[in-house]
């Protein structure tokens, strides 16, 4: 494996020294990323760590200069349209009309993303099916539970059969069982299409048990990058033998943890909780 966790052949995505600012806020300063075909990759770190910028630029949706990302071997400044017709993207904020039915927003997307004509009704209705939802596909969206929302912005997200899904927090807000039902629905679409997943969470528990390999962002830099074995073997490494078995956050605390809880010079949209963030999209009640 090379640094970035190669395994030779065409990445998903490869990020070389990505970096991205917003005035004066470094938001992303030398991103280094290869996520493989076919995985499950969490970017997790604090608020303000620089995760969704990192989504963003992948998705081509701020400008990144050429030779920086490439989407399976297309560069997404040269070839941003090719980029985008691989890509699924599931954004933080709201993306489904509440005044439309399931299914017409689903089709609206369809049509945004140039499904083809001919094939765009059963590329509708299976979406639809893939999430669960097709019983309630005639329902105004604005009578969704939020989980049902989180589930309709995926299959608005898969209906383009992306060959990349891209999630920005997909489960937040979400009951144990919403978030559950959200992650056994990635799983089955992945397992029967070999779509590449591409995750941020403020979910330890998620990232342990639902992602292959993880990257901790932290200040706009990647700190630490493996399976979540590998990252707790790590700590222990660290720690050394006789130490408690740590948890996920237990490595997030020591790869960032002295910079969070000290008094330090940050600014409060830089300081971070590694618990579940309490902010919630509410995504039922904005529907409406
Ligand atoms: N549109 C913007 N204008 C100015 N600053 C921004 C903008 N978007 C993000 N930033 C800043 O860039 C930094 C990284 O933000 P980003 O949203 O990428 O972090 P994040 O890891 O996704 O955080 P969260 O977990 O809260 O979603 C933060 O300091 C943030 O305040």
């Amino acid at each position: 494996m090379s640094a970035e966790g190669g395994t030779g052949g065409v990445a998903a995505v490869r990020c070389t020294g990505l970096t991205y600012a917003f005035g004066r806020t470094r938001a992303v300063d030398g991103v280094d990323l290869r996520v493989e075909q076919g995985e499950v990759f969490g970017l997790l770190g604090p608020n303000g760590a620089g995760k969704t910028t990192t989504l963003r630029s992948i998705t081509t949706l701020l400008p990144v200069p050429p030779g920086v990302i490439e989407i399976f071997g297309r560069d997404a400044a040269r070839r941003k349209m090719a980029v985008r017709r691989l890509l699924g993207y599931v954004p933080q904020q709201l993306s489904a009309d509440g005044a439309l039915t399931g299914r017409e927003n689903v089709d609206l997307f369809a049509r945004v993303f140039d499904v083809p004509r001919r094939e765009r009704h059963e590329r509708v209705e299976q979406a639809l099916a893939a999430v669960g939802l097709a019983g309630a596909a005639d329902r105004l969206a604005a009578t969704y539970s939020g989980g049902m929302v989180r589930l309709l912005e995926l299959a608005q997200a898969l209906v383009s059969a992306p060959r990349l899904l891209v999630l920005d927090e997909p489960t937040i807000g979400l009951d144990p069982i919403a978030r559950g039902n959200v992650w056994e629905r990635i799983a089955g679409i992945r397992a029967a299409t070999g779509m590449t997943v591409l995750v941020t969470t403020h979910s330890m528990e998620e990232a342990d048990q639902r992602c292959d390999r993880l990257a901790l962002l932290h200040r706009g830099r990647v700190r630490a990058l493996g399976t979540p074995g590998e990252l707790k073997d790590g700590l222990v490494a660290h720690q050394g033998e006789g130490s408690p078995p740590p948890s996920l956050e237990d490595v997030f605390r020591h790869v960032a943890g002295g910079e969070l809880d000290g008094p330090g010079d940050q600014r409060e949209d830089q300081r971070g909780e590694f618990g579940d963030v309490r902010r919630t999209r509410r995504t039922a009640s904005r529907v409406g």
